[in-house]
């Protein structure tokens, strides 16, 4: 499995510890520099490249990458940022053979140029792009010459994802042994392009001492606990998701409850106040409905196992009174949307009585309302939170990221931006319901929801509207269930 995300520190981490098990530093840049050359000549048959190279080993990538193409018969002009006696160790070594003339890093390099290689910075970026360095990242976007860069496109924080000064927007990205989660977060991952992964011989047992706690989410990470139905089961093996509805947006539990029906509850039922019943009854004739009036004996009964408050439910005491019942039951629950917003400003009061068992489900607006600003990448603040809440937290965005309070993190990839529509997070608070009612934990059912539902997104494409996701899930888990079993 490569699925594992590593920060910047941890890939250092993972370089060091191959050198030191015996592989020379030298060896890993030119199978680096391999990589970044090859993926230049799958794309674009021999042409005038010009290759960028800055002061680091990011640039010692870029010399390997140069000779490669000169030999392989393009025409090939290196400029360094900085002056080549400074230049130091494999990156000195590296520059030692190439045999050409190395240029300074001036905007002359990429006047004829067909194909860009920017291996100015990777990893090691230390503060944002100036000077030169960033006039020609500016220049080589103007004139759209096509970029491949090395390790990230240069100015991309590889941690954060986010913009350092500038960077170019590249075709694709060559990176190494594993992703950072610059490659996933936004809005590093729209500068990357295709995000190629490169085995540079760094073995795969580093990552026993390396011990990731971040990956790119996808199906090998939750697969094998995936909550098929037993042949031998019945409905109410199956779970039984609990969606508390409202009075007024009665839309939003009625997708909730229909998303937890597919996603695999065997029973969901909308609890909603009894003004609103008439509406509900008229809705999906296979949801149970039921009054709110009857909230205490709903709640005693056990077979009921996961309750989604949030989605439409308002905001009011009464979602604080229900929230706090069914938290104080001990029910696995899902927090969303309005359930979140209305312990605004009383959110320790909240976090007290949460467990990994709970699931918050904010989009930036909630997750705000709810933990105040945090700072640092998307990723950081959404293991703050989960660790500050005691709960896992899923972020929602075009980089959902999905945080348990021990730490372990899922960054998602899959989303497109069809799925910003309204109703489309209702839908996911009810897949992940499901999921969890049907026996899935809570951490990997969020990141299993979280996939579908990008999945089922992209099934439809242009037009989303929240209610094609309903009807779209089955032919993804049938998708799902091919690839499972092959
Ligand atoms: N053994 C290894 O460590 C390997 C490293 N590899 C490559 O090495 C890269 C990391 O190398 P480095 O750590 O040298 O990092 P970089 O190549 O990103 O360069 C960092 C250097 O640039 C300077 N610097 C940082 N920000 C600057 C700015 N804004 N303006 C001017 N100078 C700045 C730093 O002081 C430092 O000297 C990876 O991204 C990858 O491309 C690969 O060759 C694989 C093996
Ligand atoms: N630009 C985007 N690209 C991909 N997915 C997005 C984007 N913006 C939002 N989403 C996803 O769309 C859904 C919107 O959920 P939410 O904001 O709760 O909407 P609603 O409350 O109307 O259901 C979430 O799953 C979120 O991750
Ligand atoms: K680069």
């Amino acid at each position: 499995m490569a699925n594992e995300v590593l920060s910047v520190a941890e890939m250092y981490r993972a370089d060091s510890l191959a050198i030191a098990g015996g592989i020379p530093g030298e060896r890993l840049m030119e199978a680096a520099g391999w990589a970044l050359a090859r993926e230049a000549m799958r794309r674009f048959p021999a042409c005038r490249v010009a290759v960028l190279c800055g002061p680091g080993n990011n640039g010692g990538d870029g010399f390997v990458a140069a000779r490669l193409l000169d030999r392989a018969g393009y025409a090939v002009r290196v400029g360094l940022l900085g002056d080549a006696v400074n230049l130091q160790g494999d990156a000195a070594l590296m520059a030692a053979r190439w045999r050409h003339r190395i240029e300074p890093l001036a905007i002359d390099i990429i006047e004829r140029a067909d194909l860009v290689l920017d291996c100015l910075f990777g990893a090691g970026l230390a503060r944002p792009l100036d000077g030169i360095a960033a006039k020609m990242v500016e220049t080589v976007d103007e004139r759209g010459v096509p970029v491949i860069a090395a390790d990230v496109p240069s100015g991309v924080d590889g941690d954060s994802g986010a913009i350092l000064g500038c960077a170019p927007q590249a075709v694709a990205t060559v990176t190494f042994f594993r992703l950072k989660p610059g490659h996933l977060l936004l809005p590093g991952r729209l500068k990357c392009g295709e995000v190629v992964l490169a085995d540079i011989g760094i073995p795969e047992q580093v990552l026993a001492e390396v011990e990731p706690a971040a990956w790119e989410n996808g199906p090998e990470l939750w697969a094998d606990s995936f909550p098929w139905p037993q042949a031998a089961g019945h409905k109410y093996a199956r779970g039984h998701v609990v969606v508390v509805g409202g009075a007024e947006m009665t839309g939003a539990a009625r997708l909730a409850a229909l998303a937890a029906r597919r996603g695999g509850a065997g029973l969901a039922t909308i609890a909603a106040p009894p003004p609103a019943l008439a509406t509900y009854r008229a809705g999906d004739p296979g949801t149970i409905v039921a009054g709110l009036d009857h909230f205490t004996a709903l709640l005693a009964d056990t077979r009921r196992n996961v309750w989604v408050l949030g989605p439409g439910g308002g905001r009011d005491d009464q979602m604080r009174h229900h929230v706090r019942e069914v938290l104080a039951a001990g029910r696995t629950c899902i927090l969303d949307a309005d359930a979140l917003t209305v312990f605004a400003g009383s959110a320790d009061a909240l976090f007290r009585h949460l467990s990994a068992q709970v699931l918050l489900t904010p989009h930036d607006g909630e997750f705000q309302r709810l933990f105040g600003k945090l700072t640092g990448s998307r990723l950081h603040r959404a293991r703050q939170a989960a660790e500050r809440a005691g709960a896992v937290v899923l972020l929602k965005g075009p980089d959902t990221v999905v945080a348990h309070p021990d730490g372990r993190a899922v960054i998602n990839a899959n989303a497109p931006p069809w799925l910003a529509t309204a109703g489309a997070g209702d839908v996911l608070a009810g897949l992940a319901g499901g999921l969890m009612a049907a026996g899935m934990d809570c951490f990997e059912a969020a990141a299993a929801a979280v996939w579908l539902h990008g999945r089922a997104a992209s099934s439809i494409g242009p037009g989303l509207i929240a209610e094609d996701l309903i009807g779209a899930i089955p032919a993804v888990l049938t998708e799902f269930a091919a690839w499972h079993q092959a």
